[in-house]
């Protein structure tokens, strides 16, 4: 079976924290995972790694044809630039840049022609028509996490990876983000991984009657694992 995303013998050591060992997984083509598990048991930490943002200490990881860990920084960054759109739990819109501004970040730093359309089309599918001109320090923590997740989506990845993606959001903008990532994730034909404990995004998942996710609760830390 082909893997969308696979790991064996994964490991990262904080220089001031815990080493952190997860358990092999494959998740086959056409599949996506819920990371489920909670505070502190290496859900970010995954995510980074899967991202290519950390290093791992010790294993393999690949994600579609690409082996990351053997991968050079600058190799990392154009396969980044080219197949993931990330979207961390702390977001990281560039303040000096207007909302339209951070959206076509994605092209610019390729040296692509930015997409105004594709970024008015997000806008609107995430409620945020309107919100172009403004600079982030002037939204809502929810309205910045939506315009972190339409710049994921930008250049339509074929990796989405998410972290906590309506840890600030009311039932309906929460609701309202699952289901474009549902879509995108469709019309991409894109492997979603959505990190979080919110119970929410596991019921809306069912509900659409997505039958091709996998679960994957990581473990609480055990003892042995806490010196680094
Ligand atoms: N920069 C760091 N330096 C040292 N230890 C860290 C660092 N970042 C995270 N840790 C530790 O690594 C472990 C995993 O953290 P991580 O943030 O990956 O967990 P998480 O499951 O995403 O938690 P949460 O749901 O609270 O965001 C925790 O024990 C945490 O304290």
């Amino acid at each position: 079976m082909k893997a969308a995303v696979a790991w064996a013998g994964l490991r990262y050591a904080y220089a001031q924290g815990p080493l952190l060992h997860f358990d092999d997984f494959m998740l086959p083509v056409g599949q996506h995972l819920l990371l489920r598990g909670g505070s502190g048991t290496g859900k970010s930490t995954l995510l980074a790694l899967l991202a290519g943002l950390l290093t791992p200490s010790a294993g393999s990881l690949h994600l579609g044809g690409a082996g990351l860990h053997k991968l050079s920084p600058r190799q990392l960054d154009a396969w980044r630039g080219a197949n993931l759109g990330f979207v961390p739990q702390r977001l990281h819109l560039s303040a000096a840049l207007s909302v339209n501004e951070n959206l076509s970040l994605p092209y610019v730093s390729a040296g692509l022609k930015p997409e105004p359309a594709r970024a008015a089309e997000l806008l609107d599918r995430l409620g945020l028509s309107g919100l172009g001109e403004r600079q982030p320090h002037l939204l809502s923590v929810g309205q910045a996490q939506r315009v972190a997740l339409a710049r994921a989506l930008m250049r339509r990845p074929p990796f989405l990876l998410v972290d906590e993606p309506t840890a600030s959001l009311d039932d309906d903008s929460a609701a309202q983000v699952i289901d474009l990532l549902l879509q995108a994730a469709l019309e991409q034909s894109a492997t979603l991984v959505l990190a979080t404990h919110d119970g929410r995004i596991a019921d809306r998942v069912l509900a659409a009657g997505i039958k091709n996710w996998r679960e994957l609760r990581l473990p609480t830390l055990a003892l042995s694992a806490q010196s680094a």
